[in-house]
């Protein structure tokens, strides 16, 4: 009672708070349920209709000619599928929520007295994780507005590179001048490649000693970043570079990325008087980390490197809040760490929070989103829903955990985490040299045998999509978690820039997603009890891609194939079955077009966003749907390809000019243009065959439907076309994947389908 009186109310006033997201909840809710009567009345009348069987005549038009009987129940089907899909969908937009913070309350209430935050960067390749790109967010987070004794970024390289740890080298150097000049220029955001891209000259309104420091920082980074490329462009070290620092007596001749010992090295510590800015301060704790590697062990990937960071961190500096970051993913704002804490160290609601999930954002999106990296609906709304039954995803980067539960504490009613931890005295007074070799030890090969990493500790192996089964298990385990999307993106990363890359990644993403839902942690039975029905359903949109694409493919190949044949499959304008088709396609695409505008979106990037949505269904989602089942049945193991985060110039270029990149014999880009060919010539031939030479508009009655479906899909296609028969540049589809698909668009054109 004591204190409350003394600090009034102030004391009580949350540090965060949620508003519901969504206006016209009702009115939405009403609309849905519009949209399910009339799915369900599509279902009767393909369950009442079937070829064959007596009660055809109310629709489809009969003396047209009579599909097979596979191609209505291959409808129905699909139909079945895409409604249930759509149910699913309803979940994430059923409750959506807004979270806000109070940092000003934060600092009233706790001043710099808070927890220790250890941050995460994994890197895994020099190659295509360019270093500088690499050390670009490591200064971002090293120069968080947070007290420097309490931060410590641990890089975890898994590529095991002398170069990578040179530019580390090099950034914890320039980290001395970097953080007093972030502090003195308010600079936005902290990592210098995005901010001195955004800012070239000094800001008008400095005075003429700043102008001189200002200038001076800018070329300090540009000469630091000359002496590590000059490094790459070399493939090593020099050996004069080598001297200055005991770490690179690491790296003997028989290091290979996958055969090493484990290298540890405490570049700053924290605690070490000698480790100050140019202004006198201490400077936060940094540390790289590349965990043994030997060949006869299995080293998962990066939930393997964030188990190791989390151990080695334990003995280091122990921070009570973790934050994992790609090592693509720079801070946008310095401030992202105290909003976090805003939920953790509420007083009444931050007990049961384990997570706080930031967005996934791009900072090299076109101007049409191209290969739809905005995710802005995806942000916006479906993240915001999921928040609105109690789970955020994990998505692997940009989340601060709460370390005691990512390293698998379970919930209980009467947890309460004290916030003022002091590292273990006896821990706190050993050198640099004893605490290296006290935490190298964790991070070898054999220190997890016969232990619950991997599985109840850390993050789970065996999954490429590791993150997202974390969350869960995290979740399921009694814990909340919160998704965070203020106005300024907290974190801004490398998005894909080619087709291949883009598709690839779904690829990894679905076929992890499908795993979890084929697994044990399948979130209808695992969540069972422990999660909320809508969260549970919410998982499934996702975990549920693959499956997706053989009602898509089905319904982008046979009905226009009827088509061409003159088959209706559809009722026919006049019928009053034709209602129900015509509103849920015309409504949901209505509703979609309108979410996506709602959410800043163009027309053109809604359209963007559905070609890739298509390209996906055919290509990512059917390749792991087949890699899962092949996996399923024990014939291949997890891999985990990295997304590449540069490109050739010329590439690059088209990327920009917003030109689909296709310029290689992938078999996807084979699968894409045979249903790019397929339906143009089904189009074409179906037009001439049955406008021109059959019926008249009788004919076209029964088959407007096929001809809208068929229309739509050479539209969204139209990039394809040009690619495939008149681009002349690298990006342009392959001549063996142009004649390959005029080959199997050919022979899917003799299929049997009446
Ligand atoms: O063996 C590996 C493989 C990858 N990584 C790192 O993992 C991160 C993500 O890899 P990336 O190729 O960029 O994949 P994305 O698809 O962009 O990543 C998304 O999806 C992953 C799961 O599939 C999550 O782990 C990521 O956090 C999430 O951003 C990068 O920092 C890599 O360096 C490792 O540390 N070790
Ligand atoms: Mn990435």
């Amino acid at each position: 009672m004591g204190s409350r009186e003394i600090s009034g109310s102030e004391h009580e006033l949350p540090l965060f708070e949620t508003k519901e997201a969504k206006l016209g909840k009702l009115g939405y809710r009403l609309f849905a349920g519009s949209i399910f009567v009339n799915i369900c009345l599509i279902w009767v009348y393909r369950a009442t209709h079937i070829p064959g069987t007596s009660s055809s005549s109310l629709g489809v038009d009969e003396e047209l000619g009579v599909p097979k009987r596979w191609v209505w129940i291959g409808l129905l089907l699909s139909e079945v599928w895409f409604g249930l899909y759509w149910i699913l969908t309803q979940s994430i937009r059923w409750n959506n929520i807004k979270r806000y913070t109070f940092k000003d309350r934060l600092a009233l209430r706790y001043g710099e007295n808070l927890p220790g935050a250890d941050i995460f960067v994994c890197t895994a390749d020099p190659t295509i994780e360019p270093p500088t790109l690499v050390i670009n967010t490591v200064l971002s987070v090293m120069a968080y507005d947070y007290p420097p004794d309490k931060l410590s970024v641990y890089i975890s390289d898994d590529g095991g590179s002398e170069l990578t740890f040179y530019a580390l080298y090099e950034a914890s150097i320039f980290s001395r001048h970097w953080i007093p000049f972030c502090k003195e220029f308010k600079v936005e955001p902290r990592s210098p490649a995005a901010y001195f891209a955004q800012v070239s000259d000094p800001p008008p309104s400095l005075k003429n000693q700043c102008i001189k420091d200002w200038l001076t920082t800018k070329r300090l980074y540009e000469y630091m970043k000359n002496r590590i490329e000059a490094a790459i462009k070399l493939g090593k070290v020099s050996e004069e570079i080598k001297k200055q620092h005991k770490g690179f007596s690491e790296w003997t001749p028989e290091i290979t990325k996958r055969d090493h010992q484990t290298i540890l090295q405490i570049l700053i510590h924290g605690r070490d008087a000698s480790s100050v800015d140019t202004d006198g301060n201490q400077l936060p704790t940094l540390v790289y980390l590349a965990r043994e590697k030997r060949s006869q062990h299995s080293h998962n990937f990066k939930a393997g490197a964030i188990n190791s960071l989390l151990r080695v961190s334990s003995e280091i500096s122990n921070g009570q809040i973790v934050l994992s970051v790609d090592c693509d993913m720079y801070s946008n704002d310095s401030k992202a760490l105290r909003d976090a804490l805003c939920f953790f160290m509420d007083e009444k609601k931050g007990y049961d929070i384990a997570f706080v999930q930031c967005p996934q954002n791009f900072n090299n999106v076109t101007k049409s989103d191209l290969y739809a990296n905005g995710f802005r609906v995806i942000n916006n709304v479906e993240m915001t829903g999921l928040d609105g039954f109690g789970g955020s995803i994990y998505s692997g980067t940009g989340c601060f955990h709460r370390r005691e539960t990512i390293c698998g504490r379970k919930f209980t009613e009467d947890y309460r985490e004290s916030w003022n931890q002091e590292i273990d005295p006896i821990k706190a007074k050993r050198s640099i040299t004893e605490l290296e070799k006290a935490s190298k030890v964790l991070a070898d090969c054999t220190y997890e045998e016969n232990t619950q990493w991997g599985n109840e500790m850390g993050l789970k192996y065996g999954c490429p999509v590791e993150d997202v089964i974390t969350g869960l298990a995290i979740q399921c385990r009694g814990w909340n978690s919160i998704y965070f999307n203020p106005e300024r993106k907290c974190f801004l990363g490398v998005a894909p820039v080619t087709l291949d890359q883009a598709l690839i990644q779904y690829k990894r993403w679905s076929e992890g997603l499908f795993q979890i839902f084929l697994s044990k942690y399948c979130p209808f039975t695992y969540g069972y009890g422990k999660i909320k029905l809508g969260l549970q359903m919410g998982y499934c949109i996702y975990c549920l891609w693959p499956p997706n694409s053989f009602p898509t493919i089905f319904y982008l190949v046979v009905p226009s194939l009827c088509f061409l044949n003159g088959i209706p499959l559809f009722p026919k304008m006049s019928s009053l079955w034709f209602l129900p088709f015509a509103y849920v396609f015309g409504s949901t695409s209505l509703y979609s077009l309108y979410e996506a505008l709602s959410v800043g979106d163009t027309i053109t990037e809604w359209w963007n966003l559905h070609r890739i949505w298509v390209f996906r269904r055919l290509t990512s989602f059917l390749f792991s749907f087949v890699d899962t089942v092949i996996r399923q049945l024990g014939f291949s193991q997890t891999t985990f390809v990295i997304t590449p985060k540069v490109v050739d110039d010329e590439v690059l270029k088209r990327y920009e000019n917003e030109m689909l990149e296709f310029g290689n014999t992938s078999p996807m880009f084979a699968i894409i243009s045979t249903v790019a060919v397929l339906n143009l010539v089904t189009l074409l031939g179906g037009l001439i065959k049955s406008v021109i030479f059959g019926g008249g508009i009788g004919v076209f009655e029964s088959l407007i439907s096929q001809f809208i479906l068929c229309g739509l899909t050479v539209l969204v296609n139209v990039p394809v076309y040009e690619a495939l028969f008149f681009r002349k540049d690298n990006g342009a589809i392959p001549f063996f994947v142009m004649v390959t698909s005029i080959f199997l668009a050919s022979l899917a054109c003799l299929i049997p389908i009446s």
